[in-house]
């Protein structure tokens, strides 16, 4: 029973560790990767209270040492999908009675296991497993996913108490209530944090939730379950499954029960799985509920009053860092003539001093694409951009995967401001900048607005307040993200609320309010303490 109106612990932002040399963390870490190098896991799914262990297994590599096996997890099938669902609708009854109170918990635990014990767990498991240096990994699966547990706790209490107003003699109120059936949260690569928030913000708000990562961030997805599982979840209410996406889909979006998507990814498969859940709506019990988050082509415009050396700095950290393997990742960048030979300069300076290996070499700035999928359509993109006579490579270009799949940070300088790699997403260690006349600003703006479906990420760079204004103005709808005088990478939960509109996504802002309402399907109770007992209005006879 529950007595009480609860206040949440007031979410701060988990403080980013530094990892310089000789300090604790940095050694704690070090030894974490050496424990997970040492062993070979086997992985199961996770179905109701049941660890899965199907015998079909499949490898994990570290993409910059493809040759090391991690661990050996367990590919279900179709079987695997029916059951996680039968899992889910199982736990629906007590996972969805039990006081939110109680739900919060479980979660604000999670956070602070991933805050303390499992900190150097699961950095070192993106580290190995994603390719992702320390200081990435801190940013990832400790910082952002510890923020989405416990901003998220916070924001479902927000959400809980907006209720309506009451007239006299009237008590109105209003039910936050899980959607009916279950959910599913289908999770991409590259962030720990997202394949984390996904199906746990949707399970914080009563849901149960079918999960299926991407295989290349298994690895780090299993030490997510395993804090969960110690932080209390009960069996059911998140059920972690491995098949192929269209073997999932195909039976979840086909589901009287499906009850929502909560998707991070690529905009074609978003697209795909819309189109189907459309062709089937008339098989669900009540509209899916669809989030997606999707592909970006992400901007950094360049107004003739910037400051060189803060856009060269710009680019190399928000086009390279990761590998160029986030959404948000500048990946086309309009320069003014005036200033193109001294941003030419400073950035061909600080690209030769990146260092690209492994993670477990804490000098290294880059280190490898996630898979060989990858490697081949990122240098399939650098390869027929030097083809092209309008394009010219002023860094990088050259590939190895042998070892690992390593791409080295590629700048390509283009005179047609719609040649492909200024258009797609490429997702990868590449950038494409046009040199535009000095004068043409606004002509500019318009090319950066219509170049590409997209709308994730932007930044001006200007120290000119008008031109800021109407870089601002004129770019409303191009990002739902937008900087000023920063790179377009690295929004925090509870400052930047991230997500984008047009190609790239719903716009639901992972991280905020908006959406966990999207999980919640409200009741308005309305009671009436002294009931009419005549039909008459008060004078109708009067007159
Ligand atoms: N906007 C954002 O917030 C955001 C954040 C991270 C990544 N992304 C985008 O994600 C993409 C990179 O991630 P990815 O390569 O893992 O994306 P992806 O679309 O290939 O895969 C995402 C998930 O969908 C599954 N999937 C793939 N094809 C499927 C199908 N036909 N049916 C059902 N499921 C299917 C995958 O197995 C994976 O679990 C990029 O486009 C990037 O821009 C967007
Ligand atoms: N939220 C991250 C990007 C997530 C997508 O990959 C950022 O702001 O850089």
């Amino acid at each position: 029973m529950s007595n009480g109106f609860f206040d949440v612990p007031h979410p701060r932002n988990e403080p980013v560790l530094s990892y310089a040399p000789g300090s604790k963390e940095r050694a704690v870490l070090k030894r974490a990767l050496e424990d997970a190098r040492s062993k070979v896991l086997d992985i199961p799914m996770y179905i109701g209270g049941d660890e899965v262990r199907t015998g079909n297994t499949r490898p994990l590599t570290p993409p910059h040492d493809h040759k090391h096996l991690l661990a050996n997890f367990h590919e279900g099938d179709a079987t695997h999908v029916e059951q996680a669902i039968n899992a889910a609708m199982g736990a629906k009854a007590l996972w969805s009675e039990l006081s939110w109170e109680y739900r919060a918990s479980i979660f604000l635990r999670a956070a602070d296991l991933l805050a303390g014990p499992y900190r150097p767990v699961i950095n070192a498991a993106t580290m190995l497993g994603q390719s992702k240096n320390a200081y990435q990994a801190e940013i990832d699966s400790a910082c952002e996913l510890i923020d989405f547990l416990r901003f998220n706790v916070y924001f479902m209490t927000e959400i809980y108490r907006e209720q309506p107003a009451s007239s006299p003699g009237v008590w109105n109120r209003m039910e936050y209530r899980p959607l009916e059936g279950f959910t599913f949260a289908l999770t991409p690569f590259n962030f720990t944090a997202i394949a984390g928030n996904l199906p746990t913000c949707m399970a914080m708000m009563g849901n149960t939730v079918v999960w299926k990562p991407a295989y290349t961030q298994i690895y780090a997805a299993n030490v997510i379950m395993q804090v969960l599982k110690e932080a209390g979840l009960p069996d059911g209410v998140i059920n972690l499954i491995y098949a192929d996406g269209p073997t999932v889909g195909n039976i979840i979006f086909n589901h009287r029960d499906f009850g929502g998507l909560h998707f991070t990814g690529s905009t074609a498969v978003f697209q795909g799985m819309w189109k189907t859940i459309g062709q089937n709506i008339h098989k669900y019990k009540s509209y899916p509920r669809i989030v997606g988050e999707t592909g970006g082509k992400d901007f950094i415009m360049v107004h003739k009053s910037a400051n060189a050396k803060e856009v060269s700095t710009a680019i190399s950290r928000g086009a390279f860092e990761f590998q160029g393997q986030k959404c948000s990742a500048a990946s086309r960048c309009y320069i003014p003539s005036n200033l193109w030979e001294d941003v030419k300069k400073y950035l061909l300076e600080d690209l030769k001093t990146f260092k690209m290996g492994g993670t477990e070499d804490f000098g290294n700035f880059v280190n490898a694409v996630i898979d060989e999928k990858a490697f081949n359509s990122i240098t399939g993109y650098i390869e027929k951009a030097r083809q092209n006579p309008l394009n010219e490579i002023i860094a990088g270009g050259k590939s190895d995967k042998s070892k690992g799949y390593f791409i080295e940070p590629t700048v390509i300088v283009s005179k047609d401001p719609l040649s492909i790699t200024m258009c797609e997403e490429i997702f990868g260690p590449v950038i494409t900048i046009y040199v535009y006349h000095e004068e043409n600003f606004e002509q500019t703006l318009e090319l950066v607005d219509s170049t590409s479906p997209y709308a994730l990420t932007g930044s001006i760079f200007s120290k000119d307040r008008y031109a800021i204004e109407l870089a601002t103005k004129k770019l409303t709808n191009s990002a739902g993200n937008f900087y000023i005088n920063d790179k377009p990478t690295g929004a925090v939960v509870g400052q930047q609320p991230f997500g984008g509109a047009r190609g790239s996504g719903t716009n639901d802002k992972a991280g905020a309010k908006v959406n966990l309402l999207r999980w919640t399907s409200l009741r308005t109770i309305k009671e009436t303490f002294v009931t009419p007992t005549d039909y008459r209005y008060p004078f109708l006879d009067k007159e």
